[in-house]
């Protein structure tokens, strides 16, 4: 079964999505629409030409109304909020919300009792959606009857939750401290600015490639909602200048002492088995641009894994916070929008044990 998908937001993250639907029918997948601010032949352009990922691959040309994306001609409305969306007259079953203004459940459904969708994903750690599903941890939780509006949170806090996943499952932890140093977002500015920022938090408006900047927003404690055995997190979260790549720590407290082996075999073994597609294994030494393009949610690098003689561990991921997470939501596209949800899970591996 094919899940037609509409697009709300063609930014990073819904240009990423286009990229891999785009890729081929293997996908699962199709978009029936796309809807942004900006007019069609920007859209088109910024999917053309892009300064990250390169050009296109395929051909993108638009004409009135409609991107047309590998000689097949896509639906592109023009609106600035979820009421005026006709998702339903295009066959949109299930909507990605991919803005970054309409977070909210509330705002979210609009897409199902306005626009006539079917579900909604929301591409952000969404205030009260009806779930929060973050793939290969708690994805099984989805309940057709009553999430209609999920959230699969952040790109940071389903790089962690898998690496807790494992972690949790194979030798408990608790006393939970994250850290994620996250690349630069499309919404940061080049200078000091004092408007249009994401939040009302002026360091959020400081310039990008001046400071590290704390991002205390972003909700790391959501990883214990995600997996509530975990009990109370400490977090971080901080933006940096790289333009794509970003990092995930996770420390705590084991049930017995480990070794540094005992934990990067199991995720080996994770990586290889239960989490396939989403934990990825790399012993290669990586920095940070070495993820661009990895699908996975984290990529486990074993040379930051530490033990301490009374439990203590500490462990460190990658991920690309475009690719992996649009990934991601592409996953739950297809969980929400199957009439049988048989919980595939993403068939992309990139390990290397
Ligand atoms: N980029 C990342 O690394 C990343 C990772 C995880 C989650 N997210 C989240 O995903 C969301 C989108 O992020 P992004 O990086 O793609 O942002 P972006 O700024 O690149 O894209 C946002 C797009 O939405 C469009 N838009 C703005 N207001 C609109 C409106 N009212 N109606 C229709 N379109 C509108 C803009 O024109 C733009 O094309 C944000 O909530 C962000 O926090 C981003």
């Amino acid at each position: 079964m094919t899940v037609a998908i509409g697009i709300n937001g063609f930014g990073r993250i819904g240009r990423s999505l286009m990229r891999i639907v785009g890729a081929g029918p293997e996908t699962g997948l199709t978009v029936a629409a796309i809807n942004d601010v900006a007019p069609v032949e920007r859209l088109a352009y910024a999917l053309r030409r892009d300064s990250l990922r390169g050009g296109f691959p395929g051909t993108v040309a638009a004409r009135p109304d409609y991107l047309v994306v590998n000689g097949r001609p896509i639906r592109a409305f023009n609106e600035s909020g979820p009421r005026q969306i006709p998702w339903s007259a295009v066959g949109a079953d299930v909507v990605i919300e991919a803005t970054g203004q309409f977070r909210s459940g509330d705002l979210a459904r609009m897409h199902i009792t306005h626009g006539g969708a079917r579900k909604v994903v929301v591409s952000a750690s969404a205030t009260d959606p009806d779930a929060f599903l973050v793939y290969g941890a708690n994805h099984h939780t989805y309940d057709p009857a009553r999430h209609d509006v999920v959230s699969p949170a952040s790109c940071g806090v389903n790089a962690l939750t898998v690496m807790a996943k494992v972690l949790l499952d194979r030798f408990g932890l608790r006393g939970v401290s994250t850290s994620v140093i996250l690349s630069a977002q499309g919404w940061q500015r080049v200078h000091d600015a004092t408007s249009g920022t994401s939040r009302d938090d002026p360091r959020l408006g400081r310039a990008t490639n001046e400071s590290i900047v704390p991002h205390d927003h972003v909700v790391g404690d959501l990883v214990r909602v995600v997996l509530p055995r975990l009990g109370e997190i400490r977090y971080s979260y901080y933006c940096v200048p790289t333009p794509i790549g970003s990092l995930a720590e996770l420390s705590g407290q084991a049930e017995r002492p480990l070794t540094v082996e005992e934990i990067n075999s199991a995720m080996a073994e994770a990586a290889a088995g239960s989490l396939l597609g989403v934990l990825a294994y790399d012993p290669d030494p990586t920095v940070s641009i070495d993820v661009k393009g990895n699908p996975a949610s984290c990529l486990f690098d074993p040379s930051g894994t530490q033990a301490t003689a009374d439990g203590g561990l500490k462990v460190r991921g990658w991920f690309d916070n475009e690719w992996g997470f649009s990934h991601r939501l592409l996953d739950l596209a297809r969980l929400v929008g199957g009439e049988h949800p048989a919980l595939p899970l993403a068939r992309h591996a990139w390990s290397v044990v």
